[in-house]
């Protein structure tokens, strides 16, 4: 927001938090001389409803929204509260970091990403529009949902998974240094959530529990018939092994319809990219240098991960791109001196 000249204002109940921030390029702690166009309620879940009641008493803002995980909950705590509702919006961007803190942020998060906003009959047009405008300015791409539609479909696509790649990594928690130590890609994809703050997704989970738990039901059942399905396949008698082969190969399908279901950057339909692996050198300044061969070469990286080989000084960069540039990244890497992977 400061980048695109807004004048922000930062406060947090730690003083550290909103220094830090500040420190960062994010705004400023001094306080606002008159109320604000628009207050963001960042807080976790639990404490949307009071502290925006707080804000609202001391008159901050014409408007007022929040980032909340869930939104039929402190929409009611707003209410019940005796909060002026016509004057507040629940947001939700669907962008966010496995790790919190000022210090994780990104000027770029919520680039191409939805961000859920939930008005209610009696919200104001003035209250809509500072919404809609700071959602344009994160570019961010608005989405209109009902609370309890939104807190249904993201038990579906944000907390089910958070909690099923918590469970995934919780059987590395005792599991053999020497296993551990063979982890690729594929865990550390199907993990990265598992960093998350517990306190955060305690608080997130408990005002989606009954929904989340349906969600994790029908899980279940597909685990419990993932696991028939290997039995039989560990078994000697040939109709058991076909009967298993047809159940993984149902697994694996459903997977890849599902997977290919996922919409790609700013709502387009799922893009397939291709990957470029490059080695480099464990150092500072090595990822950067690449990036900039990229951008040299006009080839716009969609994605990027690292594979960081254990005991080696070197890492492994995937980089995702569009298929038709392959051919001008690879050649322009080569020529240059990169070693590029197959
Ligand atoms: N982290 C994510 O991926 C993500 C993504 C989308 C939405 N959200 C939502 O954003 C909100 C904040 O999450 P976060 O990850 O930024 O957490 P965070 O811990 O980084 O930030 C929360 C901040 O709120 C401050 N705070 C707590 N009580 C306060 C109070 N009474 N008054 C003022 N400040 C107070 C804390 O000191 C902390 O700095 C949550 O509601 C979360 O559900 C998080
Ligand atoms: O990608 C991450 O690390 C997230 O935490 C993102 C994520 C998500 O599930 O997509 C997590 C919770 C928020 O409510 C919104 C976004």
């Amino acid at each position: 927001l400061t980048a695109r000249g807004i004048a922000v204002y930062l406060e947090d109940a730690d003083p550290d938090a909103a220094h830090t921030a500040a420190s960062l390029g994010a705004g400023t702690t001094d306080e606002p001389s008159e109320p604000v166009d628009l207050a963001i309620v960042a807080v976790p879940p639990a404490l949307v409803g009071t502290v925006l009641a707080d804000c609202q008493r001391r008159g901050l803002a014409r408007s007022y929204t929040d980032v909340a995980s869930v939104k039929a909950g402190p929409r009611a705590e707003a209410v019940a509260l005796g909060c002026d509702t016509a004057h507040y919006i629940g947001g939700h961007p669907m962008a966010g970091r496995e790790q919190s803190g000022p210090l994780a942020a990104r000027a770029d998060l919520f680039e191409g990403r939805p961000w859920v906003l939930t008005p209610t009959a009696d919200t104001t047009t003035e209250t809509l529009n500072a919404a809609l405008e700071l959602v344009a300015l994160c570019g961010a791409m608005p989405v209109v949902m009902d609370a309890g539609a939104h807190d249904r479909a993201v038990a579906l696509v944000s907390h089910a998974p958070q909690l099923f790649s918590s469970l995934v990594a919780a059987r590395l928690e005792h599991a053999d240094e020497t296993a551990v130590r063979l982890a690729g890609q594929g865990v550390r994809d199907v993990t990265r959530i598992a960093a998350s703050d517990p306190r955060m997704w305690l608080d997130i989970l408990s005002a989606n529990a009954g929904v989340v738990a349906d969600v994790l039901e029908e899980l279940a059942v597909d685990l419990n018939t993932a696991v028939g399905a290997l039995r039989s396949l560990a078994g000697d008698e040939e109709t058991g092994r076909r009967k298993g082969t047809d159940g993984i190969e149902s697994v694996m399908r459903r997977g890849n319809n599902g997977q290919a279901r996922i919409p790609g950057k700013h709502g387009a339909p799922p893009t397939r990219y291709e990957t470029v692996v490059v080695a480099i050198g464990d150092q500072p300044g090595e990822l950067g240098r690449l990036f900039r061969e990229a951008a040299r070469a006009g080839v716009n990286i969609e994605d990027v991960a690292i594979d960081h080989s254990a005991g080696r000084q070197v890492g492994l960069v995937q980089l995702s791109i569009a298929p038709t540039a392959t051919h001008q990244l690879v050649s322009a890497l080569v020529e240059r001196g990169w070693d590029v992977r197959d």
